[in-house]
């Protein structure tokens, strides 16, 4: 077995089983849009979100949460004074941070922010293809919060954006793409009806600060992926549409066992 191959075979079982175990405190900065939802997605998977902007305490905050999340969706400067005094928190007390660079090819703002927040060693990037296909360096066809690209034209971009920050990059979208520069793996799974339901991506960036908490970082956006992956097949399965699917993901994302998280989803970019 190579090392990949060892690590796709147990890390996303022995994690999703460590952060059951250990409950792991989140501290999200998210947008107004995502917040109940994406408080939702992590205690139906075995976190415990906080949702703590306020740059007064973020930074006090991220010293004792077990991971940071930052999600500029409905960013304005308060909000992002609060990012980087949480950022600065977080590096102080060795605590993971993760991004989602919600829509940042829309305005020359979004842009600046989203570049500042890079260059600040997020453990962790997850975007659409839009997204990461801009910040790689690539320009796009997004438009807003949805994505415009294929996951495919964003794996060159992935790669380079993980060199430049240090970050592994989770791309987004039919299929899943990972990258930590080096390595590369596509993850299958999911379903069409996650997009049509706002936040879907800001809940798994959460998510990805849940595993971030208790694994390593490749380890952990992977097994995030794998978990929604799993949670949004099962959902769709029995849903009617993207109403009564985000009930039956969040009973869905309950109640995937380690055992789900396999290997036959995941193969070698
Ligand atoms: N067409 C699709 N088929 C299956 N899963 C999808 C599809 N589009 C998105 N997803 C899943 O939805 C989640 C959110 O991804 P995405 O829609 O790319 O993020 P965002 O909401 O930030 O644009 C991911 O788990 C992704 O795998
Ligand atoms: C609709 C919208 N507008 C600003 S943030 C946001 C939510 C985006 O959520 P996602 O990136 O998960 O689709
Ligand atoms: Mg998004």
């Amino acid at each position: 077995m190579t090392a990949l191959e060892e690590t796709l075979a147990t890390a996303p079982a022995e994690a999703l089983s460590r952060m059951r175990a250990a409950v792991p405190l989140v501290q999200c900065i998210t947008n107004y849009v995502a917040m109940t939802y994406a408080a939702n997605v992590l205690l139906a998977a075995g976190a415990s979100p906080a949702m703590v902007h306020a740059a007064e305490e973020s930074g006090d905050f991220a010293a004792i949460a077990g991971a940071l999340t930052v999600n500029i969706g409905t960013l304005s400067p308060d909000w992002v004074a609060g990012m980087e005094a949480a950022i600065a928190g977080a590096h102080g007390a060795g605590t993971p941070w993760v991004l989602d660079p919600v829509a940042c090819f829309a305005t020359r703002y979004r842009g600046q922010v989203t570049r500042d927040l890079a260059a600040r060693r997020p453990a962790i990037i997850r975007g659409n293809a839009s997204e990461i296909l801009w910040l790689g360096g690539t320009s796009g066809s997004g438009k807003g919060a949805d994505a415009g690209d294929e996951v495919a034209a964003a794996t060159g971009a992935a790669r380079r954006l993980a060199a430049e920050t240090g970050a592994v990059v989770a791309v987004t979208g039919a299929e899943d793409f990972l990258t930590d520069g080096s390595r590369g793996l596509w993850i299958a799974g999911g379903s069409p009806v996650m997009p049509r339901v706002t936040a879907t991506g800001c809940a798994l960036t959460a998510l990805a600060g849940g595993y971030a908490a208790i694994a390593e970082p490749f380890d952990a956006a992977l097994a995030a992926l794998m978990h929604f992956a799993v949670a949004g097949e099962r959902a769709a399965a029995t849903a009617a549409g993207p109403g009564s699917f985000v009930p039956a993901f969040l009973d869905a994302l309950a109640a995937v066992a380690p055992g789900d998280m396999g290997l036959q989803r995941v193969r070698p970019a």
